[in-house]
């Protein structure tokens, strides 16, 4: 069985999870590793919407080879995975148990959490390229300056150690960063977690919809890959996806959204939270439900139904990327 995965070095240690677990599941499988280097990864300057956004880059590649039987499944961190369209011949066949969803803080050396927090961030700069991130920072610290900043999450934590200045797709440049805000599972995965000095709570920063769950992708006819597959899924991750995903689905959500979506279990129910935000900061529409447990979708479309309700689609259009964007 082929797992084609980018070589990001997080991206490698979520495709050895997978390997892992399928291994276990059946000692008698040969599972392979297929690297690929995606046109997202070879552009580290612009904002990544000019490749028709951040799953459009990374996941249209892997997905060709697939189809083509090149391979027979692909990793993606369901974060990534674009929630607004229809890929009818490819399923999700398995999602991890999912790891820590939340957003954590890593400071540059030699700066100090209780300065940063003294100050509400004045004279820091943050640095993110997700537009949810922006927006909730700008709510939690008004005083800091929050900058695009981008590249592998290995790679990122290494620029902000240097000092590196960011270049912008305009010809621009900015930073260097003091500190960055990424997804304390991303950390975690290439043993980076001893940076980090603060846990966001999924309270003050919720998370993007799917953020910390693997997910392994195949062609939906593949009836072997798929009983593979079905070995290694985690039920309550599932139920937590599909909840979270159908949220993007009914306010169409683009993979740049500054939507934010998390669900969690408790017995029978299931809480679903998701939000949207302005980038500005100054606009925040958050709906909280809880339904049954194994009916994620009707409690995700009652969430974003609500989130419609209350003004979404008109925030969520002012961070829509060009139409003609999505075909360069
Ligand atoms: N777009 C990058 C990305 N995609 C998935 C993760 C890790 C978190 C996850 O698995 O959800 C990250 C890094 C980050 O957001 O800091």
């Amino acid at each position: 069985m082929k797992i084609g995965t980018r070589k990001s070095a997080m991206a490698l240690a979520q495709t050895e999870a997978i390997a892992r677990l399928l291994r276990v599941a059946d000692p008698t499988l040969d599972v392979e590793i297929v690297k690929f280097e995606t046109r997202g990864d070879q552009d580290q300057t612009s904002k990544l919407l000019r490749h028709g956004g951040k799953g459009g880059a990374f996941v249209a590649e892997i997905r060709e080879a697939m189809r083509g039987g090149e391979l027979q499944a692909a990793m993606h961190s369901l974060k990534d995975v674009p929630g607004n369209e229809e890929t009818p011949d490819l399923i999700i066949a398995a999602t991890l148990p999912r790891d820590a969803a939340n957003d954590a803080l890593v400071l540059r050396p030699g700066l100090s959490l209780d300065v940063f927090r003294a100050s509400s961030g004045k004279g820091f700069k943050i640095g993110t390229n997700a537009v949810r991130r922006a927006a909730y920072l700008r709510r939690l610290f008004p005083e800091a300056t929050v900058i695009h900043f981008r590249g592998a999450a290995d790679s990122r934590v290494a620029k902000l150690d240097r000092g590196d200045k960011q270049r912008l797709p305009d010809g621009g440049e900015v930073g260097p960063a003091d500190a960055l805000v990424m997804a304390r599972s991303g950390l975690e995965r290439i043993g980076m977690a001893p940076r980090i000095v603060h846990d966001f709570s999924v309270r003050e920063m919720l998370p993007a919809v799917g953020q910390g769950i693997v997910a392994v992708e195949c062609v939906e006819k593949d009836w072997v890959t798929r009983g593979r597959l079905a070995k290694i899924e985690d039920v309550q991750s599932r139920l937590c996806a599909e909840a979270e995903r159908e949220v993007l689905w009914v306010l169409n959500g683009h993979c740049n959204s500054p939507i934010a979506g998390h669900a969690t279990l408790a017995g029978n129910e299931m809480t679903l939270t998701a939000a949207v935000l302005d980038e500005a900061g100054d606009r925040f529409i958050e709906v909280s439900l809880q339904g049954a447990a194994d009916r994620p979708r009707e409690l995700g479309r009652a969430v974003g139904l609500d989130l419609l309700d209350k003004g979404a689609a008109e925030i969520i259009a002012r961070t829509r990327p060009e139409e003609d964007s999505l075909l360069a």
